[in-house]
């Protein structure tokens, strides 16, 4: 049937894209990493940086999700903690799969490669980062993803499931009808972007390890890491 996109989530989308366009890890922030040296401490000092900083972007940027603010005050940390490690494999996929035209990509790469973590990682972590590359996904369908991931009800601590339910289900159907509209030939392409989330899941958990083993190495986190992944 024709798939239609209402007025209402046309302004849905333009309130989501604005904010995600909005809010961005400051230039000299990012441009760090394309000027210190390489080191496994520099590497992963400067992604700690980095990190804070997409931590304080994402805060900002979740505050101007439509329906968010009206959501339980403690469901709206529960929310942020529970997706901020997914969040940030998304914005930082997005550098890595050259979406980003500030030649950040091999340097990132490298960076990530060379910061101390274990290599079972690696190879979940950059499987990911190139099936995401792979989808080529347009501006709208990275907001609106990250919009997605945020408003997941499933996380620990939620307690009003069905309010964050709710808000999730009209950013999937938006998301269904953008890829049905922008990505015509291939009729999978919102099944495939919804896999996406599922690998997400896992990658988090990997995740978990990954700061352990930092950490018994005796790596630092900055406070703001240390209160969203309830570190120390
Ligand atoms: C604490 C630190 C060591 C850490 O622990 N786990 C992870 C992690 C790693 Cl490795 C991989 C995935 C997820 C996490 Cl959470 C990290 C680093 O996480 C980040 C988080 C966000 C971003 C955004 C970037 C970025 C670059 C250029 C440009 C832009 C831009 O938006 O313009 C963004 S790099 C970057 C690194």
């Amino acid at each position: 049937e024709k798939v239609e996109i209402t007025k209402e989530q046309r302004a849905l989308i333009k309130a989501i894209v604005d904010a995600y366009n909005r809010h961005q890890i400051p230039q000299d922030v990012t441009k760090k990493l394309l000027q210190e040296q390489y080191s496994a401490e520099e590497n992963f000092l400067l992604l700690t940086e980095v990190a804070t900083s997409q931590v304080q972007v994402l805060v900002e940027f979740t505050k101007n999700i439509p329906g968010f603010l009206s959501l339980d005050r403690e469901d709206q940390i529960a929310l942020l903690k529970g997706s901020a490690v997914e969040a940030m494999f998304l914005r930082s996929a997005q550098v890595l799969s050259k979406k980003m035209p500030n030649g950040h990509t091999e340097v990132l790469e490298e960076r990530i490669r060379k910061s101390g973590m274990s290599d079972e990682f690696m190879t979940p972590m950059f499987n990911f980062y190139k099936s995401i590359g792979e989808l080529h996904m347009t501006p709208e369908e990275q907001a609106i993803l990250t919009t997605i991931t945020i408003l997941t009800p499933e996380r620990p601590y939620v307690k009003s499931h069905e309010a964050v339910e709710r808000l999730q289900e009209s950013m999937l159907d938006v998301l269904r009808k953008l890829c049905v509209l922008q990505h015509p030939q291939e009729p999978q392409y919102f099944a495939r972007l919804l896999g996406r989330l599922t690998e997400l899941r896992t990658l988090h958990h990997y995740h978990a390890e990954m700061l352990t083993s930092w950490k018994t190495n005796d790596h630092k986190f900055t406070p703001l890491l240390c209160e969203i992944w309830d570190v120390q």
